[in-house]
């Protein structure tokens, strides 16, 4: 009999309209015409939705450089809460998880944002919390604080959020006609908080929303990020090209939830994967050609130095990057080293670092039949590397379609992924509790 799997996995899009294979909106029929408007991403989050993904999820930049530079991959096309909140109205079950950096915003304002996607949506809001390594000139800072400065402030970002979502009781609204109040002050708290960064009084203005709090994602890797992610994160997404790595990854996280005294089970890893589907291997080779004939290898180099903050104009594309031009750093990020070792240790070349940049950027990637890559995926979920994916698709809306109808339902049949929607909201997909408000901790 065929092992019958205890759990599925969970699975989320990574929804970057144009594609996450840099140049892939240069292929006939990518919509590419339509970047930035609501059609477009509706179609693209319901295909996920008639999938029964656990969640769509946004990321963002506030700067236009990446477009100005023909990068458009993380482009800020979409902002996150306004489509998000478009798209509220335009499914039913999915959830809707956006990127918000706390360098820029505010805590006040990012918690009244996600609280009314969470009502509006009817439960089904996520908020990825990121750092931001760029965008500063937006919002007159000249030079990015160091990233231990960033998690800092994100720290007591987050803390304030959650301390503002969790001011108002579950029983505050009696909505009484005979007494006139609509709201009991006694069931809402205010939250006093006085901090490095943020001052700030609460309570919130706003009713809890039906998940308590939307669910928190992170996508940090640094040891500060998974301090952040430790603490206060139900789902962390990660970058790691290897199942060894990935599995190293899985254990040193669930072990850092566990010592913040949470339970392990209730904070989900994600790691990335591109997958290049086809209906057969030959076919999926092919897409795969199709996508790294798009890459632009002048504009890639100019990419790539400015991301790892090397000069490597006068390195030949079938060399390495020598070894003394990399930093042991380890406050350059995790990205940084991953390309660090695929150079050092695996002997990539520029060219070879420019294509794995373009096609997975530092993620899992594969190519071939539903099949294949599903073998791929229950590997590392079965081997303790991933509780789920962060889907990637390489090219829109075709590569999604392609994860859609193919590669999801190999999943379903092998038990690995559900066939019907169980719940109704984000926390439900994901097995996670809805947690209480301050008259219960
Ligand atoms: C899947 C994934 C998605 C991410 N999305 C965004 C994003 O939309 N916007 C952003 O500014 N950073 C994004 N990041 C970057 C991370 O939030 C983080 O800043 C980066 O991984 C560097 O932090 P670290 O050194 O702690 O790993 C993403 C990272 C991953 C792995």
């Amino acid at each position: 009999m065929a092992h019958k799997p205890e759990k599925h996995m969970i699975l989320t899009v990574f929804m970057l309209p144009p594609g996450y294979y840099k140049d892939s909106w240069r292929l006939p029929g990518s919509r590419s015409e339509e970047l930035g408007y609501l059609d477009f991403v509706t179609d693209l989050t319901l295909m996920c939705e008639r999938a029964k993904l656990d969640s769509v999820f946004f990321g963002d930049v506030v700067t236009a450089s990446t477009i100005l530079e023909g990068n458009m991959m993380t482009t800020g096309l979409n902002e996150p809460i306004t489509t998000l909140s478009a798209l509220a109205g335009r499914t039913s079950k999915i959830g809707l998880t956006g990127t918000v950096s706390t360098s820029f915003s505010l805590p006040f304002v990012t918690a009244r944002q996600l609280s009314g996607l969470d009502s509006l949506s009817g439960g089904r809001a996520g908020w990825n919390i990121v750092t931001s390594w760029m965008g500063g000139e937006n919002f007159g800072i000249d030079e990015l604080p160091a990233p231990a400065e960033r998690y800092r402030r994100a720290t007591e970002f987050v803390d304030v959020a959650v301390k503002l979502w969790d001011s108002w009781s579950d029983q505050a609204v009696i909505n009484d006609r005979a007494s006139g109040w609509w709201a009991d002050p006694a069931k809402i708290q205010a939250i006093d908080y006085d901090g490095e960064f943020f001052k700030v009084a609460g309570p919130l203005n706003m009713r809890r929303s039906p998940q308590g709090r939307p669910v928190l994602f992170q996508a940090g890797s640094s040891a500060d990020g998974m301090e952040l992610g430790a603490t206060f994160a139900d789902v962390t997404y990660t970058a790691q090209p290897r199942k060894d790595g990935a599995a190293e990854f899985y254990a040193k996280y669930k072990e850092l939830v566990r010592a913040k005294g949470r339970d392990p089970r209730s904070v989900k890893v994600l790691p990335g994967i591109l997958p290049i589907v086809g209906e057969t291997d030959a076919e999926a080779e092919e897409i795969a050609k199709d996508l790294a004939n798009h890459i632009n290898f002048d504009s890639g180099r100019v990419q790539l130095a400015k991301n790892l903050e090397i000069d490597i104009a006068d390195i030949d594309l079938d060399e390495r990057i020598p070894a003394e031009r990399w930093s042991e750093d380890p406050s350059r990020g995790s990205r940084y080293h991953i390309f660090r070792k695929l150079t050092l240790d695996d002997g990539l070349t520029l060219r070879d670092l420019v294509v794995e940049s373009y096609r997975s950027g530092a993620h899992l990637w594969a190519v071939g039949s539903a099949s294949k890559i599903a073998d791929v995926m229950v590997d590392w979920f079965e081997g303790g590397a991933a509780d789920g994916f962060s889907l990637n698709p390489p090219h829109m809306p075709d590569g999604l379609r392609r994860i859609c109808d193919l590669l999801v339902p190999e999943l379903q049949e092998r038990g690995y992924f559900r066939t019907e929607y169980e719940g109704d909201t984000l926390r439900e997909h994901l097995g996670l509790d809805r947690p209480g408000a301050w008259d219960t901790h």
